[in-house]
């Protein structure tokens, strides 16, 4: 019921096919990969080339998190590269149904994210055809960063319109979650849960245990 998405970005990037095996190791079935242009947030990450050679070496579900300007651009090659989730920003789109149609026309499952400071009505006419709600809870471009609170409440309202209208759509958090944040946002409707520092920080296969153990809290 609960997944857990470790971020690579926080990976030791020399070592990153060993840093993935440890994670699925200890539990983990997704890989959180993030893609980063230096124009939509400030730094500049990996793209295709790094996603398609990692894809050689685990069959983790890849969830890949475009931080870029007009991601339609890079949908198809972004899939072919080996994405299984394609996660585009909101306030990155100018066209944002025709590129969640473009998701899932290549075979992904389409997710949509939103900064901190983008409010939940911003997605009211594309929330039923979304797999997945990405909500940042920092401000998207770096690992290690604080969560924010009031992004609980934008979880919240997310589980509550699922709920009403009967759908099981993944609610998926990003930002500064660990052990200490990570009950608030499983409380408040989140499912998917994304950590970097908190999981490739020391021994990463133990960390993601942790995780794991937390969910079952919730699975009982
Ligand atoms: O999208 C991201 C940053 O923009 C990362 O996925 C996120 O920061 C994960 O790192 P941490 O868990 O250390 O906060
Ligand atoms: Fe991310």
């Amino acid at each position: 019921m609960y997944i857990l998405a470790p971020s690579v970005l926080a990976a030791d990037f020399g070592k990153l096919a060993e840093d993935t095996a440890k994670a699925r190791e200890g539990g983990a079935s997704y890989l959180h990969l993030d893609v980063m242009d230096g124009a939509f947030v400030p730094s500049i990450s990996f793209g295709m080339p790094v996603i398609a050679s990692l894809r050689g070496y685990t069959d983790l579900v890849f969830d890949v998190h475009m931080m870029v300007e007009d991601p339609g651009r890079y949908v198809e090659s972004i899939r072919a590269a080996g994405a299984d989730i394609i996660t585009v920003h909101q306030e990155a789109c100018t066209h944002l149904d025709r590129v969640i149609g473009q998701i899932k026309a290549s075979g992904a499952k389409a997710g949509v994210a939103l900064n901190p400071a983008t409010p939940v009505s911003t997605l009211e006419c594309v929330l039923d055809q979304v797999d997945m709600v990405l909500v940042m809870s920092v401000n998207p471009g770096f690992g290690g960063q604080k969560f924010i609170p009031y992004t609980l409440d934008k979880v919240r309202a997310l589980r509550q319109y699922f709920d009403r209208k009967g759908l099981s759509t993944d609610i998926q958090v990003d930002g500064g979650v660990n052990r200490d944040t990570i009950r608030p946002l499983i409380e408040a409707g989140a499912n998917v849960l994304v950590a970097g520092s908190a999981v490739f920080g020391g021994d990463v296969k133990a960390n993601v245990e942790t995780f794991m153990n937390i969910f079952k809290e919730y699975e009982r």
